[in-house]
């Protein structure tokens, strides 16, 4: 099925970690370095509209004019909790980014998101956004998140997860039409508890080990 607000990232190294990313018997620490690896990977294609301006440069043998990222104009912005490994990831790719936090819980019951933390960098008006968590499962977190970070008004917005479901695409674009979404996979569907089916389990909990 084609998402028009997604791209899927669908590269052999991409799948090859979600596959053992998604195995029950796959440890805390594995989890969290295919995580590490997988984000970098994604960041790699999310990024690739990213702006370059040439600089002087001296190379061994000539001097040149040669492209150089404007790292500190883009902004990573993590949801907490599961948002850290995504994030950890990107910050591979471009050290020089600004992070921000968003603290999100979705209560169980009525699966809607709970703020109880925002600190992201203000100003964001020439900024490159890129919010990431590795679930959009109802979408009513990234729903929620992204109306946070627009009320600053930043230059542009992208959304980064590892997996996502046709619920939550569905959910995204009817809210954040202009927020495109890049992914490693769009699974099946949600189960009545609004997990991904067949998906990874608790993203939080296998990235932390928290699981009871
Ligand atoms: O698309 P949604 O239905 O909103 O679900 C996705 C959210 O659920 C998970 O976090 P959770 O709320 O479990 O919090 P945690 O990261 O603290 O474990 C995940 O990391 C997303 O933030
Ligand atoms: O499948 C899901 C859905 C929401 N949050 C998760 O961590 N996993």
């Amino acid at each position: 099925m084609e998402f028009p607000n997604c791209t899927v990232v669908d590269h052999p190294l991409v799948k090859h970690k979600l596959t053992m990313m998604r195995r029950t018997e796959t440890s805390t620490a594995t989890f969290r370095s295919l995580l590490q690896e997988i984000s970098l990977l994604l960041a790699y294609e999310a990024l690739r509209d990213l702006k370059v301006r040439d600089e002087d440069i001296q190379t061994p043998m000539a001097p040149m004019r040669a492209p150089m990222l404007e790292g500190k104009k883009l902004v990573l912005v993590a949801i907490m909790r599961a948002g850290q490994g995504i994030l950890d990831g990107m910050l591979q790719l471009v050290p020089s980014a600004r992070v921000g936090h968003i603290g999100l819980y979705r209560d169980p019951e009525t699966l809607t998101p709970v703020e109880y933390y925002y600190r992201v960098p203000g100003q964001l008006a020439d900024r490159d956004v890129v919010v990431c968590d590795p679930m959009l499962a109802t979408g009513n977190s990234a729903v929620a998140a992204l109306q946070r970070v627009k009320r600053s008004k930043p230059g542009s917005l992208r959304f980064v997860c590892l997996l996502a479901c046709p619920e939550g695409l569905a959910n995204l674009r009817e809210h954040h039409p202009d927020v495109h979404v890049y992914t490693a996979a769009v699974d099946e569907k949600l189960n009545e508890h609004g997990y991904i089916l067949p998906g990874l389990g608790d993203a939080g909990d296998r990235l932390f080990g928290t699981k009871t």
